[in-house]
């Protein structure tokens, strides 16, 4: 078998048509929306996020601002730049990129958020909606993946509840912001859940879990991580992970978690990496920037 590689930069172009149209409506209604993205200190992966998120924000005609912080600004410093932020009424949604420098506490930063503005549902507020099936927000990136998934069903003329109800679904990462949401994601779908972090692999079980997935979601951070011999003959496998490695002559260049090139003969779908799930997840933080300037007008 052959896999098929499902265009993420095709699904993206059409998302990005619905979220034009949301985007005027919102308008229309008097809704003001605005992103800003706040970066503290320098990550490859994050930045290369960012310069996604600009680009798409500008097409989108949706503003977009970038605050940067220095990597060894205290806690202080960076609660009192989203308490700002939380009271500027020309944004809409507030993203901290991750990961954060080691001295931060993570959930102190992220329980900080106007849970309105908290557009990637990290706030525990959010968390616990999305965690009880009653999302306020979608996050992006698991958002993206589903979105994938429902198009690729789509061009298949496969009935997404059939499908997902008769699914196992395997999640291979279980952070916060990528892992968990695509576990309640799935769960919402009806179907069968597997989650495996790295002691699955530490303990030389990540095949014999892997190998049960008809769709196989990865999401670890380790490129390379899935081979062949870890997917089911016929899964669907979409690679959420975005690593930047050293090319040919030290040129950076982006690769996902799984090794393409020996899947692509096992599976029955592949997303890539580049132009997977990417390029889906800035256009649906740009759809859920949108859809809080409604809340924000429910709100007033
Ligand atoms: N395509 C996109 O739109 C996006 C891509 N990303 C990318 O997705 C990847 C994951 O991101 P994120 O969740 O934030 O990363 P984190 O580092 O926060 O979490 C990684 C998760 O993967 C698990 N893991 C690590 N190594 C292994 C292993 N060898 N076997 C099985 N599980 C493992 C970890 O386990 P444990 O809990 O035990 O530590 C953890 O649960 C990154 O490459 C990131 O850049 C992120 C956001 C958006
Ligand atoms: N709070 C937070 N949320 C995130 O979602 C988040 C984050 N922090 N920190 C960093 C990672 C990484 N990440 C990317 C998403 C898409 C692309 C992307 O679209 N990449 C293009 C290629 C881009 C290029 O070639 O430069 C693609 O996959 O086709 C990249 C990186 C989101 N992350």
């Amino acid at each position: 078998m052959t896999a098929q590689v499902i265009d993420g930069r095709k699904i993206a172009a059409a998302l990005r048509e619905v979220v034009a149209e949301e985007r005027d409506t919102t308008r229309a209604c008097g809704g003001r929306f605005g992103l800003t993205t706040i970066s503290i200190g320098e990550n490859a992966a994050a930045s290369a996020y960012l310069r996604r998120i600009e680009r798409t924000a500008e097409q989108l005609r949706v503003p977009h601002r970038s605050v940067r912080l220095d990597g060894s600004s205290p806690a202080e410093e960076v609660l009192a730049a989203i308490r700002e932020l939380n009271g500027d009424e020309s944004v809409s949604g507030i993203l901290v990129l991750r990961p954060l420098p080691s001295h931060l506490d993570e959930a102190k930063v992220f329980a900080a958020l106007d849970p309105v503005k908290d557009v990637e549902a990290v706030h525990p507020e959010n968390a616990g909606l999305l965690a009880l099936g009653t999302p306020r927000y979608i996050p992006s990136t698991a958002a993206a993946v589903y979105h994938v998934l429902d198009s690729w069903l789509a061009d298949m003329g496969e009935e997404p509840s059939a499908f997902y109800r008769g699914s196992r679904i395997v999640v291979v990462g279980r952070s916060n912001n990528v892992g968990k949401p695509a576990v309640s994601l799935a769960y919402a779908k009806q179907s069968a859940v597997t989650s495996v972090d790295e002691w699955a692999s530490v303990g030389g079980r990540l095949g014999a879990h892997t190998r049960r997935g008809d769709v196989l979601i990865v999401a670890a951070g380790v490129p390379g991580l899935i081979r062949a011999e870890h997917v089911r003959a016929g899964a669907v496998v979409i690679d959420v992970g975005i690593n930047i490695v050293e090319g040919e002559g030290g040129t950076p260049c982006i690769v996902g978690d799984v090794a393409l090139e020996e899947v692509v003969g096992r599976a029955r779908a592949i997303t890539p990496v580049p132009g997977g799930v990417g390029p889906v997840t800035d256009v649906w933080l740009i759809r859920n920037t949108v859809l809080a300037a409604r809340y924000a007008m429910g709100a007033r």
